[in-house]
């Protein structure tokens, strides 16, 4: 794996999950993931790079914490999503590795209070770092301020910036169009929209699972305005949100998803800080990963606002590990 040196507020800690042996039928995440080369803030050596890549050909894949609160907090949320980057490793690890891929991990960016747009700066020099050196980038939330961190990266990437059309598509029950002083985990994508037209490009946004109990009419003004694409919660009947995935990836030559983990049913995802009343049930969200996977359009994909002091035996974190296997599959 190429591995250029990133500048990371904690570098890559070990891993760890059940022992069934050394062999590769027995191996689990916690066995296959290797240390990305990464530079602590606070010293200058150099941790190793990444192991040999299990298949040439697939992308090695690179995960990326962002710990972060400060968005959730702002936008008066239940704080908690600074701990969810090492919750989702803790879920990951014990994973049976059934991919064809390398997987890397390069620590974590740590958002100090009041930090945020700072923490945001640096998250998205390193996800931009690591797409042009050809890896497939997963951001580790984190409140859904972690978007914008993503967004940096990716439109810092060579690829948004030598042209390809890009999609975000949002898997979540909240539009996250606010309009405040401050930006916070509700304002990630009206951010991006005031950044891609001021970099004169067209805004290609949609979200699915939108709850319309939990939108108000100036959000809904928002994404009309915008030409923000949605399906709400109560249509994704599992036809038509395979033919809305499909229409939006047929308009983007590359893709960023983000899985904002409040679009699931609270029964499944409990440890968010505004659980849903209604959500969009797994195995749909499931099938839009896999879907996105197969169109060889992913860039980027990020997973925000678990919060882990609100989950019930660590349900919520399991179905982001779930996701993120799914998706690198
Ligand atoms: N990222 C959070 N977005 C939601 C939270 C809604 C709520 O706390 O009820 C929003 O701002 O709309
Ligand atoms: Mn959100
Ligand atoms: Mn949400």
């Amino acid at each position: 794996m190429v591995s250029p040196a990133l500048t990371v507020d904690v570098p890559p800690q070990p891993w760890t999950g059940r022992f069934d042996g050394e062999g590769a039928e027995h191996r689990r995440w916690w066995q296959a993931v290797s240390p990305y080369a990464v530079a602590p803030s606070e010293s200058s050596s150099d941790l190793p790079g990444g192991a040999a890549p299990l298949n040439a050909g697939a992308v090695p894949a690179v995960l990326l914490g962002f710990a972060s609160d400060e968005g959730v907090r702002r936008n008066k949320g239940r704080t908690g999503a600074a701990a969810a980057p090492a919750a989702i490793r803790a879920a990951l690890g014990p994973l049976a590795f059934h991919l064809d891929r390398a997987v890397a991990d390069a620590g974590d960016v740590v958002v100090a209070d009041g930090a945020l747009e700072a923490g945001q700066a640096r998250a998205g020099q390193a996800v931009a770092a690591m797409l042009d050196a050809g890896c497939l980038t997963v951001m580790l939330g984190g409140g859904h301020e972690t978007a914008f961190a993503s967004y940096l990266g990716v439109a810092g990437s060579a690829e948004v910036r030598g042209g390809r059309r890009l999609g975000i598509l949002n898997l979540d029950a909240h539009f996250d169009l606010r309009e405040e002083p401050l930006p916070s985990s509700g304002t990630p994508f009206l951010q991006m929209a005031r950044a891609e037209a001021a970099a004169g490009r067209e805004f290609r946004y949609a979200v699915l699972g939108i709850s319309e109990a939990n939108n108000t009419k100036a959000l809904f003004d928002t994404a009309g305005r915008l030409g923000v694409r949605y399906l709400a919660d109560e249509d994704c009947a599992p036809g038509d949100v395979q033919d809305f995935v499909a229409q939006f990836l047929a308009g983007v030559d590359v893709l960023y998803l983000t899985i904002d983990l409040d679009v699931l049913p609270a029964s499944v995802a409990p440890g968010v800080s505004a659980p849903a009343a209604f959500g969009v049930p797994l195995p749909v969200i499931s099938a839009v990963c896999r879907q996105v996977a197969a169109s060889g359009k992913l860039l980027h994909v990020d997973v925000a606002e678990l919060n882990p002091a609100f989950d019930i035996d660590g349900r919520t974190a399991k179905v982001a590990a779930r996701l993120v296997n799914t998706l690198l599959r």
